[in-house]
């Protein structure tokens, strides 16, 4: 299995524009006597900057950048000026926000507002608090039961439609089943995973959320950007058309519940805002989710003494369908999750305008300065973690706690006023495919293979990420 055309063509461009010269500027003088610096970088070539190496080698590029240029810089990436700030005190100034000098509307406006306008993470202040306290509603531990309960069959189908082989794409695999998860828990929609409604249902999702990726920027026919514009109306229509009758059901999906949601003070969302929210929703939890389901499986694949200690544990649970107080049962599935996300962070980072003028490590951010704050990197990098490269899910255990050095050490969820709402669900999704997989199949990583990873909002396999997949003799 070859990495697709496009990213190919985006190597190999990286592999000449990463040799093109560059000229280092501060980002913007300091106001006199305030004792701040100003942010070194460089644009990076002509109108493409740097896009092109951060998507298809982040790591590398921010290594070499921190090197260069030590945590906070600035480069040209899709077509805006962006400060990368790298390390656990930086992530926490921009996610904690003391100063509310930073807003999530600006930025995440510019990458994704077209597809996902109005979604909790496109909101500031107040009337993201506002609309928080409603949402919150939907993610209580009796939700979460219930969701999981629904989920359960899925799962089951799912992996019954497998079939293994020497180069199973497990990437593609989990990415089907979390689309029919979020089509049967999320919209509630009943339909069969291979019916044309629940087909064009997940289609105007999958080209909605890819929109936000293009590298071409505008509307133009048969492009990323346009096909997903397409995809977000047709979300729209899909939701607003439903909502009526959502609203006198008593189901458990995600919409239902979020019709019926109402906060301490019994404010509950308008029409627009359910529409609005589901569609973010959906799109938060689908990759994020995927990509750790697929990354957790690699990372098993490549260590089978892992594989098997974890079997172990799912074996000795003695039941397929796990209900929430389970996921407690699984302490060490729990430490191989968290090592997944700590090398693997499908979120890599967090993106922030300053509302105002005002700093990051001593380094002068003017308003309107574009932040990405790195936890991809800062989970990948020493000084903070020893070995950052290495699968070491005990890092975590409790005689050890590495991530117990910082607070925003592992900030896979992030952190602030915006962590993610849905942490405890992922968690329970990506732990209750996995145990199910563990119970039925053993597999591992075709010789000397490595994912090509294209990064997004954080990295992903772009190639199906292909293993070699058995059934166990028992299952
Ligand atoms: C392993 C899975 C997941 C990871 C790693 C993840 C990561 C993140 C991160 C880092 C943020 C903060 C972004 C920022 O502050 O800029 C976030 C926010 C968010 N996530 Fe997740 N997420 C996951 C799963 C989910 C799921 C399953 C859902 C929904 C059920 C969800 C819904 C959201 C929402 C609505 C926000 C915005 C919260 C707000 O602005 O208040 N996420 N997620």
């Amino acid at each position: 299995m070859t990495a697709p055309l496009a990213y190919r063509g985006v190597r190999a461009a990286s592999a000449v524009t990463s040799r093109l010269p560059v000229r280092s500027r501060p980002l913007a003088l300091p106001p006199p006597g305030s004792g701040l610096k100003p942010v070194p970088g460089d644009h990076g070539p002509p109108l493409v900057g740097h896009t092109f190496s951060l998507q298809v080698d982040s790591l590398r590029f921010s290594r070499r950048r921190y090197e260069r240029y030590g945590p906070v810089a600035w480069s040209g990436v899709l077509g805006t000026r962006m400060v990368g700030v790298v390390g656990p005190e930086a992530i926490q100034t921009v996610a904690a926000n003391r100063d509310r000098a930073f807003g999530n509307a600006g930025f995440y406006g510019y990458l994704i507002g077209a597809f996902f306008h109005r979604g909790l993470l496109l909101l500031d202040f107040a009337e993201h608090l506002h609309h928080r306290r409603i949402m919150q509603h939907a993610f209580t531990l009796p939700r979460l039961d219930g969701y999981l309960a629904a989920m359960n069959p899925r799962i089951e189908q799912g992996l019954e439609r497998w079939r293994p082989g020497d180069r199973f794409p497990v990437y593609a695999a989990a990415k089907a089943m979390t689309l029919d998860i979020a089509n049967a828990v999320f919209a509630g929609e009943s339909a069969s995973p291979r019916s044309a409604e629940a087909k064009r249902l997940t289609k105007a999702f999958v080209d909605a959320v890819h929109g936000g990726q293009a590298i071409v920027r505008a509307d133009v026919p048969g492009g990323v950007w346009a096909r997903g514009l397409r995809g977000r109306r047709y979300l729209e229509t899909y939701f607003r058309s439903r909502l009526a009758d959502k609203r006198d059901s008593k189901t458990d999906d995600l919409f239902s519940v979020l019709c019926r949601a109402e906060s301490e003070t019994g404010d509950a969302f308008g029409d627009d805002d359910i529409v609005n929210h589901m569609i973010f929703a959906m799109m938060a939890a689908h990759d994020t989710s995927t990509i750790t389901l697929a990354m957790m499986a690699y990372y098993l694949g490549r260590n089978p003494e892992w594989q098997e200690r974890v079997r172990a544990e799912s074996e000795a649970l003695g039941k397929d369908a796990l209900d929430y107080d389970d996921l407690l049962r699984l302490p060490l599935l729990d430490l191989v999750f968290k090592e997944t996300l700590r090398i693997n962070a499908p979120v890599g980072g967090l993106f922030r305008e300053a509302v105002k003028d005002t700093e990051i490590l001593g380094y002068y951010i003017p308003k309107g300065t574009r932040v990405l704050a790195s936890i991809y990197q800062t989970q990948r990098m020493e000084p903070w973690w020893r070995d950052p490269d290495v699968f070491d899910p005990e890092r975590f255990a409790e005689e050890r706690r590495e991530d117990k050095s910082h607070r925003y050490v592992w900030s896979a969820f992030g952190g602030g006023a915006h962590k993610c709402i849905g942490l405890y669900f992922g968690g329970m999704e990506v732990k209750a495919i996995m145990h199910r997989m563990l119970l039925r199949y053993r597999w591992r990583v075709p010789g000397g293979y490595e994912p090509p990873l294209s990064y997004g909002t954080g990295p992903m396999p772009v190639d199906g990420l292909p293993l070699e997949l058995r059934r166990l003799e028992s299952a």
